[in-house]
């Protein structure tokens, strides 16, 4: 590839990170006319390269380093991918473009149909979201009228949903000719317990709660309702147990569904499906330690209790498990239990902020001498003269000092020092001037904090795996015991079923209760949870810091967008709080994950904290000529 004749390699760069090409010529008899051959010599070239272009050629690549050159070929495989992938497939098929049509239509010879089959781009087009108006002329047919490539198209516009997707193509094909389009608006009941069932439902747009009342008002007081969105289907129960409705279905906003009538429902079959599934549900239940000891009977009527259903990696499950009036079983993959951690209530945090607020240190000497009085500018002179001594016990002063300092005004000045390095880390490390950052404060059970610096930030508790509950581990504590702190479950790529808690309640006896007090889970405290935070923040910081000294810093990776420069302390995008530039007075450019600021959580959400800290050669001098500044 390297010799392919179009590879031209990229020249570094320079200062401000623009990709400049070098236009320095090599001197007669300088070290780079003595270059051996150049082994990337390209095979089959035309034009013959003179020795000395291609020993300049060489010396370049090898200026690169391997970094670089892996880069290059990393591109270069995606793009011959993507040419592949793209010739894969239009190769059968045939453009046509009429002058009239601004958009192409697409087609291809059936082989096996022995004809032409064409696809119309706009033919699908729909408000973002919604079921496509064609679709819906399709839907709108008698069965019998619905031509076999109408099937067809509306198989492949179902793909989108999830419980569709599992059935069988034949079955898929079935079902396209039967089922009609349906739109209800917020707070319509769609299935009412106790009522005899006629339709089976799945939900193309929009999100439905499942209730226990018969009219379904209980689902906008709840603030945790079951809720299913799009790709969930329900009304199956009814179907499968020959009865009525188990639950209330009721619209939560505008929602649109494919239905299928009983009749069709039954003529295809599909109660072989849902029966199928029931089945795998019994299965997995029945394998559980904790179903053990109970009858099929009995374990069949927890199978009725709830269905499958299926989120993808990094799905919300629920807000807040602790409050849900459900159970989880997870019966495939795998989930995460995380916590919103405000850092601002923990003792440990105030510390360690305030810890690293002294070692800010990355102004031009002499800008603050005018601020300081005598006795500190002679402080200032020592620590200057004496930059191998440990001066802790003056930075310990300085926080003491910042800390009685009332906070009668919002703002504050911080006074930082360049003093307080370690004794360990020798002189190598200069020692700087202190100076004053201003910024404003708030007040909290432990003292005064940057305003900044409140921020609160995910992290991973626990793990639940495949044959595990949730939301059990407190069922047989008196609520006074109960741990009440929101704890989110996102999933991993997993497969679970919900059934509410008072119906599961119903169920068991003794010697399941016996068993559930084995289960019981204590999640970590929130000061542990923010001591971990605060160690894997440290940890990612220095591997950060640490590729960058190792892998050859001087080229922007060609894929990476060019990062505007970052204005403010907090940058939402990068979910990241700076505490280098905290008297930066810049507003943040973007709203928290590009969200309007309503639907915001009351806490600024961080993934890192940058805290001043050492140049990561001065740790490891074995790497220092690597000519990386961090
Ligand atoms: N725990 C649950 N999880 C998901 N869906 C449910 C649950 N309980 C009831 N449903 C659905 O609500 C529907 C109500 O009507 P059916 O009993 O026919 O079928 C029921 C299920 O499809």
């Amino acid at each position: 590839m390297a010799g392919s004749g179009w590879w031209r390699p990229r020249a570094p760069v320079r200062g401000g990170g623009e990709v400049e090409e070098s236009e320095e010529e090599p001197e007669e008899g300088s070290e780079e006319e003595s270059v051996p051959e150049p082994p990337l010599k390209p095979k089959g070239l035309q034009v013959k390269k003179s020795r000395y272009q291609e020993a300049k050629d060489w010396s370049k690549i090898k200026s690169l380093g391997l970094y670089q050159l892996t880069m290059d070929i990393i591109m270069m495989n995606r793009v011959c991918r993507m040419f592949r992938q793209g010739l894969k497939g239009f190769r059968e098929y045939q453009i046509i473009e009429t002058a009239h049509r601004k958009h192409p239509i697409f087609s291809f010879w059936d082989k096996k149909k022995q004809g032409r089959i064409t696809f119309d781009t706009m033919d699908f087009i729909a408000e973002s979201g919604h079921f496509p108006p064609r679709a819906i002329q399709i839907t709108q047919k008698k069965p019998a009228w619905r031509t076999e490539r109408e099937i067809q198209s509306l198989c492949n516009l179902l793909q989108v949903l999830d419980s569709y997707r599992n059935y069988s193509e034949p079955l898929q094909l079935l079902l396209a000719k039967v089922m009609r389009f349906e739109r209800f608006g917020s707070r319509r009941v769609i299935v009412r317990k106790g009522q005899r069932g006629n339709s089976f439902y799945f939900i193309y747009l929009g999100t439905v709660a499942v209730t226990e009342d018969e009219d379904g008002s209980s689902a906008f007081l709840d603030p945790h309702p079951m809720l299913l969105q799009k790709g969930s289907c329900f009304g199956e129960m009814d179907f499968l147990t020959s009865s009525v409705r188990r639950a209330t279905v009721v619209c939560m906003e505008e929602t649109e569904f494919l239905v299928v009538d009983r009749e069709d429902f039954l003529a295809n079959k599909l109660d072989q499906e849902v029966k199928k599934d029931a089945q795998h549900r019994f299965e997995f239940f029945r394998k559980m330690d904790l179903f053990h000891s109970w009858s099929d009977e009995k374990l069949w009527k927890l199978v009725i209790l709830g269905k499958i259903e299926k989120f993808s990696y990094g799905q919300l499950i629920s807000k807040d498990f602790v409050e849900l009036s459900s159970i989880v079983f997870v019966c495939k993959g795998s989930c995460e239990v995380l916590q919103l951690i405000d850092l601002a209530t923990s003792p440990f945090y105030h510390k360690w902020i305030w810890q690293h607020l002294q070692l800010i240190d990355d102004r031009p000497p002499n800008t603050h001498l005018k601020d300081l009085s005598p006795v500190e500018r002679f402080k200032e002179f020592q620590i200057r003269s004496y930059p191998v001594q440990d001066f802790s016990f003056l930075k310990l002063l300085h926080l003491r000092k910042a800390q009685e300092q009332q906070g009668s005004s919002f703002s504050r000045k911080i006074k930082t020092s360049g003093n307080t390095l370690p004794k360990t880390l020798g002189s190598k490390i200069k020692s700087r001037c202190p100076h004053f950052i201003e910024c404003p404060m708030i007040d909290t059970n432990y003292g005064d904090l940057p305003k900044e610096a409140a921020v609160g930030a995910y992290m991973k508790i626990h793990t639940v795996e495949q044959g595990e509950i949730l939301g059990l581990h407190q069922i047989l504590l008196p609520e006074s015991q109960h741990d009440t702190r929101p704890l989110i479950l996102v999933s991993l790529g997993a497969e679970v079923i919900r059934v509410r808690k008072e119906k599961f309640c119903e169920l068991i006896d003794s010697k399941t209760i016996e068993k559930l007090s084995k289960l019981e889970i204590k999640y970590p405290s929130d000061e542990d949870v923010c001591q971990k935070f605060l160690e894997e923040n440290s940890w990612n910081v220095f591997r950060k810091d640490l590729v960058r000294l190792l892998v050859e810093p001087r080229q922007c990776p060609p894929f990476a967008p060019v990062q505007p420069r970052k204005k403010g302390i907090y940058s939402p995008k990068a979910v990241m709080l700076d505490l280098c530039s905290l008297d930066k007075k810049t507003k943040p450019r973007h709203p928290i994950f590009m969200a309007p600021q309503k639907h915001l959580p009351p806490l600024r959400i961080v993934q890192a904290i940058i805290a001043p800290r050492y140049k990561i050669q001065e740790l490891l001098p074995q790497y220092k000529n690597a000519g990386v500044l961090v």
